[in-house]
């Protein structure tokens, strides 16, 4: 019987998508022509949703999508998906971010050759019955400029090409080092250096608030004569308005676009453009890139459903699988004392102070405060929180998060102190990772103690006299709750003290209370790790 299911309503390559089908804990349902309102309907079944662009993945679809856990994109840009609403709702969006390249870096350079030679125009008028040789004269990219606007993945593949046609190569993308450049042989530029010196520019980022209409009518002004520009990432990143104006006045000879800022793109009077090669948004359209893309989706899909390590979250920061692996069992400790010491107070939380000391200090924090939140506010709120949104809830609560990170400790080789503190009072834990022992509990408030975090904990916080202990273990030896292990502590003698228990299963509400009640008992608490 499968355990989840996944709805797949975009085209997207059977022969990738392989693992999925014969998964025997996926059931996987292909509806490629579903309107808005039928996916609203329906997602409400699924665990999963699979697309490529068409799918419209809207925040009232994500709301609607009780079970989704995660939205799978068979490709690079996620433009299509609410990423900020599947965060609000905990879902993970992922993508396929390589198996694309190449066929759009060989398309992009497609339609860079096709648009340098009127390939398209002579093909069709010839089609069409009329041998005209003189319309049809090119230019050569041999010795030209050309310009890159965005140099990850494709950008930098699409350089390579142009290299081996002799063209030269300016390349801007805010992470390009000059090392980087150097090595592959291309000049780092600013965005006007290539405005002003390109012959041919081609834009390769993805669309964001700075990237739309990235060239528009100021840069148009300045860029040479005659220029030739290329749009095969997004539409929206070159200003349609104002591209069509430069086409008619002759400042851009032509254009190669492959996308649009509607697609697709009816009426869009850039296709009555005789200097305006287009294709629809065929980029990655390539029997290649479809299998690559659906099969990095699948494994990744499938991952996250069995709760194994993923990589290519768009909205959780990606871990390297050796870091993930070294941090796994501070992961595992930090959402335990979340749940820990929230636990420890019924006052609503303010402020989290979070100490990473000795070698937890060196690496990545953020992935253990966002494990640590997910431990803490599912004490109160469950199974809604998950370590997408974790963060976000705890900010949507107010609650400032302090980290702090010292590189020694005079005791641990690595210690992870977490201070919680209310509008009344202040909480506090610290758990550490012993090689050969694992993960240990060592201080509850101000008294240090060595547990394993895990079972049901009961703790009482007591004064220091004979026949506390034995009141609480007559207590759960009547109630048939075996005690696994005990730790006791005091602050000196016949002061305040503390009792933590390990019991094998939750006693029943009536026996809690018994024990809360036991006079010197001044605080009592039970959780279950
Ligand atoms: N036409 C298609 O079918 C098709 C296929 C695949 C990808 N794409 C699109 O191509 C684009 C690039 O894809 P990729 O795989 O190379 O992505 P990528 O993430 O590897 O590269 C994008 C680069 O753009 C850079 N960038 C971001 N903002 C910038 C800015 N303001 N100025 C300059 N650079 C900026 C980033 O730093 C990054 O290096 C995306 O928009 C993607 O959606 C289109
Ligand atoms: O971002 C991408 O990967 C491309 O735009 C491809 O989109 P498609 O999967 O709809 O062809």
């Amino acid at each position: 019987m499968p355990k989840y299911r996944v709805l797949v309503s975009d085209p997207i390559s059977e022969q990738g998508l392989g693992a999925l089908l014969t998964s025997p804990d996926v059931d996987v349902d292909i509806q490629t022509d579903l309107a808005p309102d039928e996916l609203k309907e329906i997602i409400g079944d699924y665990d999963a949703l699979l697309v490529r662009s068409q799918t419209k993945v809207t925040a009232e679809i994500i709301a609607a999508g009780k079970n989704l856990r995660v939205i799978g994109r068979a490709g690079v840009g996620v433009d299509n998906i609410d990423t900020a609403a599947a965060t609000r709702y905990g879902v993970v969006v992922i993508n396929a971010p390589d198996g694309n390249t190449i066929s759009t870096c060989e398309h992009t350079f497609a339609m860079l050759m096709a648009m340098a030679r009127k390939i398209p125009q002579a093909h069709g008028k010839l089609k069409a019955g009329t041998w005209d040789r003189k319309s049809f004269v090119g230019v050569e990219l041999n010795g030209k400029t050309l310009g890159i606007l965005g140099f990850g993945r494709i950008g930098a593949e699409v350089a390579k090409r142009a290299l081996a046609f002799n063209m030269r190569v300016l390349a801007f993308d805010p992470f390009l080092t000059r090392e980087r450049a150097e090595a592959l042989g291309v000049k780092m530029s600013t965005v006007d250096e290539i405005v002003e010196n390109a012959d041919f520019i081609t834009v390769h980022t993805p669309l964001t608030k700075e990237t739309k209409h990235l060239l528009s009518r100021d840069q148009f002004a300045r860029m040479k004569d005659g220029v030739r520009l290329l749009n095969c990432a997004r539409g929206g990143i070159i200003d349609e308005k104002a591209l069509a104006e430069a086409l008619e006045s002759g400042k851009v000879a032509a254009a190669a676009l492959d996308v649009f800022e509607e697609e697709p793109p009816l009426g869009n009077p850039l296709l009555d453009y005789d200097q305006v090669v287009t294709t629809p948004h065929l980029g990655a359209s390539t029997e290649e890139a479809q299998i690559n893309v659906a099969i990095d989706v699948a494994a990744e899909l499938l991952n996250i459903l069995q709760d194994k390590p993923f990589k290519n979250a768009v909205n959780l920061p990606s871990l390297p699988g050796d870091v993930r692996q070294a941090l796994e069992p501070y992961l595992t400790l930090a959402e335990k004392l979340g749940t820990l010491v929230s636990s420890l107070t019924d006052d609503s939380v303010r402020r989290i102070e979070v100490t990473y000391a000795g070698k937890l200090a060196d690496g990545q924090t953020e992935p253990m405060t966002r494990y640590l939140l997910k431990g803490l506010l599912s004490y109160h709120q469950g199974e809604t929180v998950n370590y997408v949104n974790a963060p976000f809830l705890a900010e949507q609560h107010r609650i400032a998060v302090e980290e702090t990170k010292t590189t020694r400790h005079h005791v641990y080789n690595n210690l992870l102190h977490v201070r919680l503190v209310t509008e009344g009072e202040a909480v506090t834990v610290a758990g550490t990772f012993i090689d050969g022992l694992g993960p240990r509990i060592v201080q509850i408030g101000d008294f240090t103690v060595d547990l394993a975090p895990q079972g049901v904990l009961l703790m009482t916080e007591h004064r220091d006299k004979p026949g506390m202990i034995g009141q609480v273990g007559t207590m759960l030896g009547m109630a048939e709750i075996n005690i696994a292990s005990m730790q006791v502590g005091r602050r000196e003698e016949g002061g305040r003290a503390l009792m933590v228990l390990q019991v094998d299963k939750t006693p029943e509400e009536e026996t809690l209370r018994a024990i809360e009640k036991i006079a010197d008992i001044t605080k009592f608490r039970d959780v279950v790790l």
